[in-house]
């Protein structure tokens, strides 16, 4: 009988920068929630989306890289890190099929192994509709190898789909027995503002190189509402309030700011309007989206200037 119990509990996604977490994440939990992108690195927060289903309940925790500390945000993003790996059921360890398994991910199997020794271990070949069939087996075998008899591994692509519903099967049975932790329907717990404040960041690294990601901070200074201003009139009913979203980009240095800002302010107006329809299509609400660059000189150095910036 113990297979038909509610099973609920805490997953997170670890593996090197670019693996594949934050598109995972998107598809278990079928909604835009954690911050995807080609540059590795960029995924700042913990971020939860929970997957829903009839016998269980996932919460997917997305974690930042681990990596060598330079500056006191690097030792943050690790402390980060440890705090995540001692509090999950499972912890899934994610290697494309595409590359060889090599020295990076070895590291992160032996720091999981010595912060977390008791979690169960779940090994994920990511993005296998980038490779044949006999890749895939192959991938499997070498991530068998490097994680041991006991762990599960389990190949997935998050973007054709192949294999996720196999996943989320995996996953609730590895979860203990117990009731749901959010009703259902509940997609994150992060503060809107979090979320706003992610995908203006996400908009404004796009398509920029390596350069920028670790030096941009984005903070939502104030979110106002307004009457919607046309359709008064026309319809005669009133529209639903219009939210005015005042955000202010932080970068440590002015060469940054130009970039950021782009050639008479062209490549800002892009990412306001690209950053607009992504949190419209959240919030389902129509949005005004104000953006300030501004520049805090040294501010992963800072840990007054952290704070202030939510780190
Ligand atoms: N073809 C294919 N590409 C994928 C798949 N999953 C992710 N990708 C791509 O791989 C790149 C990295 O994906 P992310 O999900 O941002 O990787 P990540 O591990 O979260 O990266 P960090 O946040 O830097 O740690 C993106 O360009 C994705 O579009 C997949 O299943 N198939």
């Amino acid at each position: 009988m113990a297979d038909s119990e509610f099973r609920s509990g805490f997953v997170c996604f670890v593996g090197r920068p670019n693996t594949g977490k934050s598109t995972l994440t998107n598809a278990l939990v079928g909604s835009k929630i954690a911050i995807t992108s080609s540059r590795p690195q960029t995924t700042r927060h913990t971020i939860r989306g929970i997957v829903h289903r009839d016998h269980a309940q996932l919460i997917l925790v997305d974690t930042p890289g681990l990596h060598r500390p330079r500056t006191l945000l690097g030792q943050r993003l690790n402390d980060l890190v440890r705090d995540t790996y001692s509090e999950v059921d499972v912890i899934c360890l994610c290697i494309p099929a595409d590359e060889a398994i090599g020295p990076g991910d070895r590291w992160i199997v032996t720091q999981v192994r010595q912060m977390a020794p008791k979690t169960t271990l779940v090994g994920i070949v990511t993005k296998i509709d980038k490779v044949g069939r006999q890749k895939v087996a192959e991938q499997l075998m070498a991530l068998s190898n490097l994680l041991g008899p006991d762990c599960e591994v389990i190949p997935v692509s998050a973007q054709s789909g192949e294999q996720v519903e196999l996943l989320v099967d995996v996953l609730a049975k590895a979860m203990p027995e117990g009731p749901a932790f959010y009703p259902d329907g509940e997609l994150t717990d992060e503060p809107e503002e979090t979320l706003m404040a992610e995908l203006i960041r996400e908009a404004a690294l796009e398509g920029l190189g390596d350069e920028l990601p670790h030096s941009l901070a984005v903070v939502i200074e104030e979110i106002t509402e307004h009457e919607s201003r046309d359709t008064v009139s026309k319809t005669g009913r009133s529209a639903p309030p219009m939210l005015h979203v005042h955000a202010l980009l932080y970068v440590e240095r002015s060469s940054q700011k130009g970039i950021v800002i782009g050639k008479g302010g062209a490549r800002l107006k892009e990412v306001g309007t690209n950053a607009r329809k992504q949190i419209e299509k959240i919030l389902g609400t129509k949005i005004y989206l104000d953006l300030h660059v501004k520049i805090a000189k040294d501010w992963q150095r800072d840990p007054k200037q952290l704070g202030r910036l939510g780190f």
